[in-house]
């Protein structure tokens, strides 16, 4: 039966006494569980809460609509707690109740994880491929008040050791930029404004902190009541591949520390995904569409968030999200900023969007990590000036040259890696771009974010060219197969609309092509940034001519600022060009990527400092007043 969503939290708040949003009450930290003991009810050993789950751990009831019954422990609150973790050091909570999920969790690093193998130390380990010296002299501003130092190892950074496990299991050997100086922020408990680079880490500079947090908490044994659950971390982002990719990192990172991670999606059945959060949830990685859902339905309550992550957020606070993500942070019980921790995170945050942006935030720390892809040569950007009607020729001949020759200037490519995501404006574009593709030997799959049709053409390699007959019409729920089959190198082309733009991290995209440019220049550097990622190189080719001379400005000056070439033709159209590519982000062609609150408030106790990685730039913090240090420049300025 549909309850409504205010009964639902207004009953539920009773039953689990929180009366009041902003002052989340904390039961007192429970007693050790023993391993041993962890398969039977939680009741039987802690004497928190009574009832199971057929096996679950997590409290409630089973969803036949009876109230569980809890009982209160140390504070009068519902929560019930877990106990600390041998295995996990420093006093962590393992988050194991009634039933050790280490035992079921499926490993996400497969075979790949013998212990003895990862026991090693960090710097003997396979460095994952990153160029760690791309990242050595990126400028880096940081201003707010009390900003912690930034670390340079994740050694230094006390995230426990099961984390550090899975640190070592993904084969990070060492923080990127945005890492060593998000990680600390966050887990001093600060709201954090974060910009850097596309393919720099930022999943798990946010990720890492809220699993770490979840797992210091004392209190918070996670409480499902009815059919209602509450999640402590919620993540949101744009798209569902996203979301699912941000899911899939966040296993890895949680795994074996106890802590449950779900993704909810629109697009896709919900009950599945109701089925997923009725097994617990202590991160709910979600879009906006489907937590506004689930929301209504009741059967997820955002009262007991603690941790709050928008990736990608100026999309996120865009005219396009901005009312549902007002709803969700503002209308529907969740902490208030400052009893919350928030995080936003991006590639690009234009000043109008940071100024909305700080109305979730509470005295926050704004972090801008300059770009490391289009600062340095590693993503070798062209633009080229290519007619409408002479589109598709002009792909096909990079598409031969790229067959032929194997490689692209520094951008080596082998047949399964040479991966091409081909970027156009609409979907029915996307559509026919492929068709003829394929047709011409090229086998290729598409992605939109087609939500009335919710179907997208999915070809069969072997086809080649793809017949009628090996055409496969495949439903929206299997977008995500069109990406596996791309990420496989079955379908080495992509041909996608800008679903596909932001946050997406397909190893081995060689080349990202810009067969119609974006209207906004954030737009063209999310895009291209789906190459060039982790210290990898990439390639960009951009097909311009007179319907983007709106971008020709702000174009122009991106390329010139990542010491890129630009091409005569193009000075040329961005000197009589109005300024255009995005109103918010530049102004009299100054990069708004600064903390905004820097020129509003001059003369405020903020701590500022610039400079590049090294460590010496930061010796002194100088006042925010005072601007750069002498002699450094920002990406962002
Ligand atoms: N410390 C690290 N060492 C090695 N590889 C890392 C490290 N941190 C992240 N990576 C890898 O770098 C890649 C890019 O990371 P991620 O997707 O988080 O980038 P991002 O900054 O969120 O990019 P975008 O702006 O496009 O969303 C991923 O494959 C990730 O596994």
């Amino acid at each position: 039966m549909r309850t409504s969503w205010a009964d639902s939290v207004s009953n539920s708040a009773a039953e689990i006494a929180i009366s009041d949003k902003n002052s989340l009450p904390r039961p007192t930290r429970s007693t050790y569980v023993p391993p041993h003991l962890r398969s039977g009810s939680i009741s039987d050993v802690s004497g928190t809460v009574s009832g199971t789950n057929g096996g679950s751990r997590w409290t409630g009831s089973d969803g036949g609509g009876t109230k569980p019954e809890l009982r209160h422990q140390g504070q009068g609150n519902s929560y019930a707690t877990a106990g600390r973790d041998a295995a996990g050091g420093g006093g962590r909570n393992n988050r194991s109740g009634g039933w050790d999920r280490r035992e079921r969790e499926v490993n996400p690093f497969g075979n790949d994880d013998k212990i003895d193998d990862i026991k090693q130390n960090f710097s003997e380990q396979e460095n994952s491929g990153i160029n760690f010296d791309a990242y050595e002299d990126i400028p880096v501003e940081v201003s707010g008040e009390n900003v912690p130092p930034p670390v340079n190892t994740f050694a230094e950074i006390d995230l426990g050791e099961i984390l550090n496990q899975n640190i070592r299991r993904c084969k990070y050997v060492k923080p990127t930029p945005v890492q060593r100086h998000a990680i600390p922020i966050a887990l001093a408990g600060k709201d954090l404004m974060a910009c850097a680079q596309t393919g720099s880490g930022k999943t798990a500079a946010f990720c890492f902190p809220i699993i770490s947090g979840i797992m210091r908490e004392p209190y918070a044994q996670r409480t499902r009541v009815g059919r209602t659950v509450y999640p402590l971390g919620l993540i949101l982002s744009p798209t569902r591949e996203l979301s699912c990719q941000i899911h899939d990192e966040a296993k890895k990172f949680s795994y074996q520390t106890g802590v449950k991670v779900v993704v909810a999606y629109g697009g896709a059945p919900i009950n599945q995904q109701l089925r997923e959060l009725e097994r617990g949830v202590d991160i709910l990685v979600a879009t906006p569409g489907r937590l506004v859902d689930l929301l209504e339905r009741a059967r997820v309550s955002l009262q007991a968030i603690r941790y709050l992550a928008l990736d990608e957020a100026d999309r996120m606070l865009d005219m396009g999200f901005e009312p549902q993500i007002r709803k969700i942070v503002e209308q529907m019980n969740m902490p208030n900023r400052g009893v919350r921790q928030t995080m936003l995170f991006s590639a690009t945050f234009p000043r109008e969007i940071q100024r909305l942006a700080s109305d979730f935030l509470s005295n926050h720390i704004f972090l801008a990590v300059g770009r490391v892809g289009s600062s340095t040569d590693l993503i070798v950007q062209r633009v080229e000036f290519v007619l409408e009607s002479d589109k598709r020729s002009h792909l096909m001949d990079l598409l031969h040259a790229q067959r032929e020759n194997g490689n692209h200037g520094k951008v080596s490519l082998t047949l399964q890696q040479a991966l091409t995501l081909v970027f156009v404006e609409t979907k029915k574009g996307a559509d026919s771009l492929e068709h003829w593709l394929c047709m011409n030997g090229f086998p290729s799959t598409t992605i939109h974010g087609d939500r009335t049709q919710q179907k997208i053409l999915k070809r069969v390699v072997s086809a080649y060219p793809c017949p009628d007959s090996h055409r496969t019409w495949v439903s929206h729920t299997e977008r995500e197969l069109a990406l596996r089959s791309f990420k496989s190198g079955k379908t080495p082309i992509l041909v996608a609309t800008d679903v596909a733009a932001r946050g997406l991290d397909i190893p081995h995209v060689a080349h990202v092509v810009n067969f119609d440019l974006p209207n906004d220049i954030d737009d063209y550097v999310h895009r291209i940034g789906r190459t060039g990622r982790a210290g990898k190189t990439g390639l960009a080719t951009a097909f311009f001519n007179e319907s983007n001379l709106s971008l020709a400005r702000a174009l122009a000056e991106l390329m010139q600022e990542a010491n890129q070439e630009v091409p005569a033709w193009l000075t040329h159209y961005a000197s009589r060009a109005p300024y255009g590519g995005n109103k918010n982000r530049r102004s009299g062609g100054r990069f708004g990527g600064c903390d905004f609150r820097r020129e509003e408030s001059i003369g405020k106790n903020l701590d500022y400092y610039s400079g590049g990685n090294s460590g010496n730039a930061y010796g002194g913090l100088v006042d925010i007043g005072g601007g750069y240090a002498p002699g450094v420049t920002s990406a962002w300025d």
